[in-house]
């Protein structure tokens, strides 16, 4: 398995966030993370990257169990955070450079993994920018460029498209679908389309509990629209 989620949860202080949950994805799967606001999507994100640890339960990623064994489990993984944080002071191409570095590969490889990331996203004409100068979806190519640098088996995506207009929009999303051809990706969106153009099988998840793990396929024979499936099932009809 690409990710294996086994009764994991997280406690912040009396909140349970996210509450025994479990499911795993196949390597090559594209897979849509749904679930109202304050669900527990980015809480089970950042627990896969390493960035939180779970209350109880267990994750791994590549096979590498993300509290035993970080490295690998972060070495695995593309991850761009919701509302990327990026360096806004830094060229695009020294952002790269550090985040290249964060990752272990310097020289030649480096050099020539920047160049392959910045053609693949888009990013020629603006490679030269700082980052505080780009339009909101360049900033966010900006991000999944960081996120492929390392050509990680796995991408981890929280929310990628929030914010962006109708155009950039569909410009990430064919990003998505030509970078995730040869990975595993969990992303996470509120936009039902997005899923529907992307995905091959959706988890829904609300009020921290897995409440759907279906193909669309599966989902689609039941005759009902996702989003009057999604509404249904977390409880806003
Ligand atoms: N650091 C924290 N301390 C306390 N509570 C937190 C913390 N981070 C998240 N929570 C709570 O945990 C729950 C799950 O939050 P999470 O950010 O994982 O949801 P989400 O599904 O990603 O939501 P959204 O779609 O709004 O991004 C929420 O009720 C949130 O308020």
């Amino acid at each position: 398995m690409s990710i294996q989620v086994t009764n994991l949860s997280k406690i912040y202080g009396a909140q349970r966030a996210i509450d025994n949950i479990s499911f795993d994805l196949k390597p090559g799967e594209i897979v849509g993370f749904l679930g109202p606001n304050g669900a527990g999507k980015s809480t089970t994100m950042k627990i896969l990257t390493g960035y939180l640890q779970p209350t109880s339960g267990n994750a791994s990623v590549s096979g590498f169990d993300v509290l035993t064994q970080p490295m690998p489990a972060r070495r695995a993984i593309g991850y761009l955070p919701e509302h990327n944080p990026l360096y806004l002071d830094m060229y695009v191409k020294e952002f790269l450079q550090f985040s290249g570095k964060l990752y272990g590969i310097s020289g030649a490889t480096l050099k020539t993994r920047i160049s392959e990331v910045i053609s693949m996203c888009g990013l020629e004409v603006e490679q030269h920018k700082k980052i505080g100068q780009l339009s909101k979806g360049y900033r966010q190519r900006v991000g999944l460029a960081q996120s492929f640098l390392h050509d990680p088996e796995v991408l981890i995506l929280d929310e990628p498209t929030t914010g962006l207009d109708p155009n950039q929009i569909l410009e990430i999303r064919e990003l998505i679908r030509t970078a995730g051809s040869n990975k595993t990706v969990l992303f996470s969106t509120h936009i039902m389309q997005e899923v529907e153009a992307l995905c091959d099988r959706v988890i829904i998840i609300n009020k921290g509990k897995v409440v759907s793990d279906s193909s669309l396929d599966t989902l689609r024979q039941s005759g009902e629209s996702l989003e009057a499936i999604f509404r249904k099932l977390t409880g806003n009809q």
